[in-house]
């Protein structure tokens, strides 16, 4: 089964838009887990199982475990979500994106080495350094278009030929790089308006949206800007509000309750 198929069957099972992130922060870790290798799957392991039946997605941040040496980590942690909760996609959030040969690798690194069915890409340096990804028909590329950081207008915002450059992003990728039906493309919770423009640009092609929860994104108003038109079309992602809603011996149930009321926030606009 294809990212996109597999997608589409976990939004329908789940009746769920939440994309769990996975951004391990050993200091924000509940006593009794390492900053290891070990510590962090641990850890990681925890919260899947205790937010999995809330999660149309799953989203760990490469960085997160790569700073800490923890890739052995990421490593395992894939492997157990697709052994242990078959059918819930995979995003590896890697935002990568380089000349040719190089991306082949980082594709290689993404599809291969870390098993992932999806990645997330960056379009600035055009089309050929993202086609080793738009090529694996099997798997999900996610090109970043408008972020949720503040800085996102810096250069997203620019106008050429008349409309802002993240639009130009989300036509480009609509109309001329999703040739397989894998491309996906994110657009932050913090800008609704964009959200609204992008879908009407889009269509039904998914949209990530990270930057509900701790960057204070509305999640009600990324359904009702962007929703498709059967009312999925979002994996909606959070991920420090998620993992650390408590440091304490009760950390997987708070998270999973975390998730359970962010999918619930979200169904109810859906209505
Ligand atoms: O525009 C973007 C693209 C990616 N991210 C990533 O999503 C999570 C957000 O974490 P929260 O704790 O829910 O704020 C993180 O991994 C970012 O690297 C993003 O925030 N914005």
């Amino acid at each position: 089964m294809s990212f996109m198929q597999a997608l589409k069957a976990r939004w329908n099972d789940s009746a769920s838009l939440v994309c769990v992130g996975l951004d391990p922060e050993p200091a924000k870790f509940p006593t009794g887990f390492a900053g290891d290798d070990e510590g962090v799957f641990d850890f990681c392991r925890a919260i899947v199982d205790a937010t999995a039946e809330y999660a149309c997605a799953f989203k760990p941040q490469i960085a997160h475990f790569a700073a800490l040496g923890a890739e052995d980590a990421l490593t395992r942690l894939i492997a157990y979500l697709h052994a242990s909760h078959p059918g819930v996609p995979v995003i590896l959030d890697a935002k990568r994106g380089d000349i040719g040969s190089t991306a082949q690798q980082y594709a290689r690194e993404a599809f291969e080495r870390y098993a992932a069915d999806a990645v997330t890409a960056n379009p600035y340096l055009g089309r050929d350094s993202v086609q080793p990804f738009l090529d694996r028909a099997d798997r999900g590329v996610v090109i970043l278009c408008r972020t949720s950081n503040p800085g996102a207008g810096d250069l997203q915002d620019l106008v050429v030929d008349g409309r802002p450059l993240y639009q130009h992003v989300a036509s480009m990728v609509a109309r001329d790089w999703n040739e397989n039906g894998n491309c996906a493309l994110v657009v932050g919770a913090t800008w609704p308006e964009q959200l609204r423009e992008v879908r009407a640009i889009i269509g039904n092609m998914p949209i990530l949206v990270p930057g509900v929860g701790a960057q204070g994104g509305d999640a009600e108003a990324v359904v009702r800007n962007a929703a498709s038109a059967d009312g999925t079309g979002l994996l909606v992602s959070s991920s420090r509000a998620i993992l650390y809603a408590s440091n304490g011996a009760d950390f997987a149930e708070a998270a999973g309750r975390a998730a359970r009321e962010l999918r619930d926030t979200i169904n109810a606009a859906r209505r």
